[in-house]
């Protein structure tokens, strides 16, 4: 054997060497982690066998088996008492599992969302109910709402505002119709890719995404693809299933959706707001116990005079009810001009809230009440 071989043969054999010795190291620490991870397991299985107990309560009683109250506590309480080294987000994460695991030896809820997979708003799904459900994808968030409502699902998520671009004003709609409550709310990061089968740009004559996604990465577009045709089809993911058929197409989307359907990242994180999220309602027909850090939104008219939507909101200053957004709505239909989407702090079981809410109610020209739910996680 030449030297060279030689050579090659002596630095395998010495990173066998290395590799047995830090074998040799690490046994004992492994065999720590299984003692840990049998404990664990125990563990794990106890509190279902207790879930299923108050499963069965639940079922004697016709109570609900979701209750995003009791699990933003559970979440709120793991975090709080974290003493690391695990990040406080990372032991939400897990503990969201658990519950949704726990959760499911209950009832597997089932969750309408815009699909197809691998939207942002599947995302959503999985930030507020953890893994163990099962998804139902709708074409639309009209039939999100519709599946909700006829209750071929038991919630719906629901894309409501976008940091960039806005209200998402087709939602906003639908809540001013619907019999449905607003029982939660997610908000996670949007990021946006550039996206070909190939990896690469050359063929491409059309870029597609949801028209938000197109808005929200506009000066992006401009400055790098000006002269490449958009067009806004109906998600992400749709556009993403669209490029993984068609070698002539681009698409912007998440890497979810790019996983799903084989694509190559030809540019990561375009969106022109690098802080740019996405906020999620979560709707069905609960009405939401208090949490104890909770947020209400309502829905308001009031007739076209001036210093009236002032005065309207009057109540809330006297009851000391904050107000944390406030968006206003063209109003499509009815008699009034405009709707106002308002979201107050505190749940509408709190004493000032109520009364606020009902001093409200009776001077509104339209008031409706969407829901009280757990502020963001
Ligand atoms: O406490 C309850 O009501 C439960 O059903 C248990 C549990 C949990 O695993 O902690 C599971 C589902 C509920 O949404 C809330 C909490």
């Amino acid at each position: 054997m030449c030297a060279a071989g030689r050579s090659s043969r002596r630095r395998a054999a010495s990173r066998l060497r290395k590799t047995k010795m830090s074998d040799d190291k690490l046994l004992p620490l492994r065999q720590k982690i299984d003692a840990i991870d049998a404990q664990i397991l125990d563990l794990l299985n106890q509190r279902a066998r207790v879930a299923q107990e108050v499963g069965h309560v639940k079922a004697e009683t016709n109570a609900p088996v979701f209750r995003p109250e009791r699990e933003a506590q559970v979440l709120r309480r793991a975090a709080d008492r974290n003493p690391g080294p695990l990040l406080g987000a990372d032991i939400q994460t897990i503990f969201r599992e658990v519950m949704s695991a726990c959760r499911a030896l209950e009832k597997r809820v089932v969750v309408a969302y815009l699909g197809p997979e691998g939207t942002f708003s599947e995302q959503a799904v999985y930030q507020q109910f953890g893994h163990a459900i099962e998804g139902l994808s709708c074409v639309s968030i009209d039939e999100v709402f519709r599946d909700a409502e006829a209750g071929t699902a038991d919630f719906g998520v629901v894309p409501i505002e976008n940091s960039s671009e806005g209200v998402i004003n087709r939602t906003l709609d639908l809540l001013l119709q619907t019999t449905l409550t607003i029982s939660g709310e997610v908000s996670i990061p949007v990021h946006h890719s550039l996206m070909t089968a190939s990896g690469k740009m050359e063929g491409i004559t059309r870029i597609c995404a949801h028209s938000q996604a197109l808005a929200q990465c506009n000066a992006w577009l401009n400055q790098n693809y000006p002269s490449i045709e958009r067009q806004a089809v109906a998600s992400n993911a749709e556009a993403a299933r669209m490029a993984g058929e068609d070698q002539s197409v681009a698409a912007i989307a998440g890497e979810i959706a790019g996983q799903k359907y084989n694509l190559q990242t030809v540019n990561a994180h375009i969106q022109d707001d690098p802080h740019n999220r996405t906020r999620f309602a979560v709707i069905g027909r609960l009405r939401t116990a208090p949490s104890g850090r909770d947020q209400t939104s309502i829905v308001l008219s009031v007739p076209n005079k001036a210093g009236a939507v002032y005065n309207l909101l009057a109540p809330l200053a006297r009851h000391g009810v904050s107000m944390t957004r406030f968006e206003s709505r063209p109003a499509r239909m009815g008699a009034w001009e405009y709707y106002f989407y308002v979201d107050l702090e505190g749940h509408e079981q709190d004493e000032k809230v109520a009364q606020a809410l009902e001093e409200l109610r009776q001077n509104a020209a339209f008031f409706k009440l969407l829901g009280s739910y757990p502020l963001g996680l």
